[in-house]
């Protein structure tokens, strides 16, 4: 089926010929034919060519690349031979700076959506100072072919649970590419008894030490199946664990964390302090960019030897602990109970006494604290990707701090949260973004908003 650029509604199927005019949220060039917008991946701002219409919706379509005619000057050769396949990234035809420019534009939007002067707010990005192998931690899913009697491991595709194989993701360090291919390689060794159970690999590495921790998750445990994965070597790889997830797509985490051998932690200097971090804590994807956001927040939160602050959403207590250094007092909130346990040994190790960890969900530890006259002169928000939850900004607005700094990961749910600490009074005085994930659509920013008077 052909259709036409010529004023008839865009059809299911449909090709037409097209010129991209900028790049949405995700990457994807964006498009109008016959008034209707197209999102079209692979396609660069300036760029024409060919599309099918794959999806069409109310407002919006979707469409594939047949023909490209044209190459913009942004454009660059992806590295990764399974680009455009692979879900994990979404922009490694842009080259990097113009992956920066455009993650600050996005941030320049934003800030101009909620009626701020972005050119006064918004800081240029401060870049990743790798633009490939920068990250520290990866998973891949594992399946056993049993006709071949091999194990295949790789990434998902694009909004789909396929299997994209690779056996060189450019994401990830070689050392912990070359650990995962000997994962592949010892499974199919192993054969069905034990490669069936895996449904996923999952390898951390301490960019401090280099050395790594491999955890295996598994549909369900024994002792045969923890002796045959004990026998797993690599040479930078320290300990060996296992988690239970009996479900082999969806979440990857189980309940049950078990190590097999070595300390079941690593080890990671951030900001001049050594943390020791287990296997389900958070922590940031590359070192350098943390450490330059950490720094940023320190002076945001412009904090005095006589405050309190708060670290909601805090992990293993990496930024508590360097906010607490610069403050009277300090209490990290954060509700995986691991984390937290991780929080108190490092706090123990650094001879932090003035820092308090709390095991629990800030939207409702948060309003009965403040309700219990809980009171703080600084709060930091550092969230997950779904933003901060109404309940926990209403508290924080009865709370009144002087300075709240948030460090979000999502422009989108850093918007709306930013609109109703706005509308509670807060002034936002600066936006500062960061490019932690290069090569993909993300995009850290941490905003400094000040009391009104
Ligand atoms: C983006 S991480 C930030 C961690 C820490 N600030 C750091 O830099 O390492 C968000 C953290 O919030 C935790 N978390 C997610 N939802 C939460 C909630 N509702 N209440 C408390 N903590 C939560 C996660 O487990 C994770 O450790």
């Amino acid at each position: 089926m052909s259709g036409s650029n010529d004023g008839h509604p865009l059809e299911q199927g449909g090709t037409y010929d097209v010129t991209a005019l900028r790049l949405n949220d995700d990457g994807d060039g964006v498009a109008t034919v016959n008034g209707m917008t197209v999102f079209i991946p692979f396609l660069l701002p300036g760029e024409r060519g060919r599309i099918r219409v794959t999806e069409r919706q109310r407002r919006f379509a979707r469409a594939v690349l047949v023909e490209r005619s044209n190459a913009s000057p942004d454009r660059q050769d992806a590295p990764c031979p399974v680009f455009g396949e692979c879900g994990g990234c979404q922009v490694q035809h842009l080259t990097y700076e113009a992956q920066l420019s455009w993650k600050t534009n996005r941030i320049k939007r934003l800030a101009s959506q909620l009626g701020l002067d972005s050119d006064a707010v918004v800081r240029d990005i401060i870049a990743s100072p790798k633009d490939f192998r920068y990250r520290n931690q990866v998973q891949m899913p594992v399946r056993y072919d049993a006709k071949k009697q091999e194990v295949r491991m790789g990434f998902y595709g694009f909004a789909s649970h396929q299997m994209i194989e690779t056996d060189s993701c450019h994401l990830q360090s070689e050392a912990m590419q070359d650990t995962l291919n000997r994962a592949r390689d010892f499974l199919s060794q192993a054969g069905a008894e034990t490669a069936s159970l895996v449904h996923h690999v999952i390898v951390r590495e301490s960019q401090t030490t280099g050395d790594q921790l491999v955890v295996f998750a598994v549909t369900q445990s024994g002792g045969r199946l923890r002796h045959a994965l004990s026998a797993f070597q690599a040479p930078r790889v320290t300990s060996v664990c296992l988690t239970v997830q009996p479900k082999a797509v969806g979440p990857v985490w189980g309940r049950k964390l078990e190590t097999l051998y070595g300390p079941g932690t690593l080890t990671e200097s951030i900001a001049g302090m050594s943390f020791a971090i287990s296997p389900r804590s958070f922590l940031q994807i590359q070192t350098p960019v943390a450490q330059a956001m950490y720094e940023t927040v320190l002076a945001y939160a412009d904090l005095t030897q006589d405050d309190a602050v708060l670290d909601a959403y805090c992990g293993i207590g990496t930024l508590t602990m360097l906010l607490a250094k610069h403050a009277g007092q300090a209490i990290g909130v954060e509700e995986v109970e691991a984390s937290v346990e991780d929080a108190r040994l490092n706090q123990a190790q650094l001879g932090v006494d003035n820092a308090e960890f709390v095991a629990g969900r800030v939207e409702t530890w948060l309003p009965s604290w403040v309700q219990e006259g809980g009171h703080a002169d600084v709060v930091v928000f550092d969230p997950p990707r779904k933003g901060i939850d109404p309940a926990a900004i209403a508290a924080v607005l009865e709370a009144n701090p002087r300075r709240v700094v948030y460090a979000s990961c999502n422009p989108a749910t850093l918007q709306r949260d930013l609109k109703l600490l706005i509308a509670g009074g807060y002034r936002v005085e600066a936006m500062q973004p960061f490019d932690m994930f290069p090569q993909t659509a993300h995009v850290e920013c941490c905003t400094s908003l000040v009391r009104g008077e």
